[in-house]
């Protein structure tokens, strides 16, 4: 029999629209928090289907002063910013359009690059530059929004694969797969190294990913999303019933 064991708080709410107010608000909060406490923030934002309405919703809250915000990606694929697949071209159009958000506050990972290990290691760089560093040494994002893949993947981590096992790196290349694009994506000791992590899932296809993540027992190569498990501030998931399996 496995045992389930939610690292952080469990938040299930009836569906898709109700995570979308549910992490808008605790994402403001999140945000406004860190604001309040250090006069900035620094935000990383997940891509995918599920976190869009949430920063569409945020977009509205003009309590947040984006100004004063630094808005990283957790993962981007290997396209050009214009195309639909892009992470950043999603984030942009569900909230960093709609906001005022001086253009050297958004630090978008050059998914498209002929080089992609140069764009991840100056990307690595740049967070370094503008991400508060803990007593560690490793950057820690304010902020950060994960998802969780059908297959149990988060940022670009996905299953059987080694990008799970770099420590050496803040951001590494990550090769493209039969089925999928090459992606950039932050590595472990980042994820690891949140403040407030916000995970966000949606449908009944996440459900075995986060049983798997939940367990007590199992393999962060058969499902990366288990190193959110790790992370050393607080940890929030927003899901709806489906996703949790009750209902
Ligand atoms: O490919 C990706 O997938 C995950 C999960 O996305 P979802 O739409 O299934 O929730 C996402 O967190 C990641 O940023 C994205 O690149």
């Amino acid at each position: 029999m496995t045992t389930k064991v939610v690292p952080g708080m469990l938040i299930a709410v009836p569906d898709g629209i109700a995570v979308a107010r549910e992490a808008a608000s605790r994402l403001a909060k999140l945000i406004l928090d860190a604001l309040d406490a250090q006069g900035q923030a620094s935000v990383a934002l997940s891509g995918g289907g599920t976190p869009g309405p949430a920063y569409a919703l945020l977009r509205e809250d003009a309590r947040i002063d984006w100004s004063k915000v630094d808005v990283f990606f957790v993962d981007e694929r290997a396209v050009p910013p214009d195309s639909p697949r892009s992470n950043f071209r999603m984030v942009q159009e569900a909230l960093l359009d709609h906001v005022s958000i001086p253009p050297d506050r958004i630090h978008r990972m050059r998914g498209e690059a002929a080089d992609r290990g140069a764009a991840a290691r100056e990307y690595a760089s740049q967070i370094r530059a503008r991400v508060r560093h803990a007593e560690t040494g490793i950057p820690e994002f304010d902020v950060a929004v994960y998802g969780v893949g059908d297959d149990g993947h988060t940022a670009s981590l996905f299953p059987g694969e080694p990008s799970v096992d770099v420590t050496d790196r803040l951001v590494i290349d990550v090769p493209s797969a039969a089925k999928r694009e090459a992606r950039l994506s932050i590595t472990v000791p980042l994820i690891e190294h949140t403040r407030a992590a916000l995970i966000v899932a949606v449908g009944k296809g996440k459900q075995e990913a986060l049983e798997r993540i939940w367990s007590t027992s199992g393999d962060v190569h058969h499902t990366p999303g288990r190193v959110l498990r790790g992370v050393r501030g607080s940890i929030t998931w927003v899901i709806d019933k489906a996703a949790g399996g009750l209902g």
